[in-house]
């Protein structure tokens, strides 16, 4: 589903190199934890997936297609196959729980018939339903996080990237946020899950990659947290 070759990522302007001859393969339906210190290249390696970046040399597939073939509109479309969820949410602060999620799936191009009830089966998903006329203002951060990730999941993506999601939330609405990537899981997407919390990959045994410095330094099955 996502495959990195060779790739090299050195930021011009700096010159910082993020990322060193990364190889790297994740299959169709498979949740991988991506780990690795502050810098270590995690935000960089999700931005190349979502053709944000170029690599500096390699290439990134998705799906069988090296991303640097792709230009103009197919640009959008591609990113249209993907979740993506960040620590900090992104919300449109203007626009209530709902407004959020009926932007993005006209965003989308979903038929507006289908509006409702993916709205409403997304939100019930996440436990926020009750919220659906607040403001982002107007929730905690683990309530803005739940609607975040409802709208990455709106338009039912192949493909859910999530940075540092858990990153601003006590441990009871962490594990909440891990329990709905595992039903996504389940569902049949991949998840990657870029992350500093131990805790969140012990609570889910699945495969694990770490990167230190821009290298991919260990690629654990069996679940195993270390960053080396
Ligand atoms: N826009 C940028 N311009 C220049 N250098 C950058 C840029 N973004 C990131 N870097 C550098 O690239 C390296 C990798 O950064 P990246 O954000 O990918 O790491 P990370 O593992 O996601 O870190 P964190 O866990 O702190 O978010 C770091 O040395 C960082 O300083």
């Amino acid at each position: 589903m996502i495959h990195f070759h060779r790739v090299m990522l050195e930021y011009p302007r700096t010159q910082t190199k993020a990322l060193f001859d990364l190889n790297l393969e994740i299959k169709k339906g498979e949740f991988v934890f991506l780990v690795g210190h502050s810098g270590a290249g995690k935000s960089s390696l999700l931005n190349l997936i979502l053709k944000r970046l170029e690599p500096t040399s390699g290439a990134v597939y998705f799906a069988g297609e090296n991303l640097k073939a792709l230009h103009g509109d197919r640009i959008a479309l591609h990113r249209r196959r993907i979740g993506v969820v960040f620590q900090d949410h992104r919300l449109l602060r203007d626009r209530t729980v709902e407004e959020n999620l009926l932007f993005t799936l006209h965003v989308l191009g979903v038929p507006r018939h289908e509006w409702d009830l993916r709205v409403t089966r997304v939100l019930r998903q996440v436990g926020i339903v009750h919220k659906k006329r607040a403001y982002p203002d107007e929730l905690s951060v683990g309530e803005a996080q739940r609607v975040a990730i409802a709208r990455a999941l709106v338009g039912d993506p192949q493909v859910l990237l999530a940075d540092e999601p858990t990153g601003n939330l006590d441990p009871a609405n962490a594990l909440a946020v891990l329990e709905i990537f595992k039903l996504v899981h389940a569902r049949g997407a991949t998840v990657l899950v870029a992350t500093h919390s131990r805790d969140l990959v012990e609570a889910y045994p699945q495969r694990v990659v770490v990167l230190k410095a821009g290298q991919l330094v260990r690629d654990d099955r069996e679940g195993r947290y270390s960053l080396v």
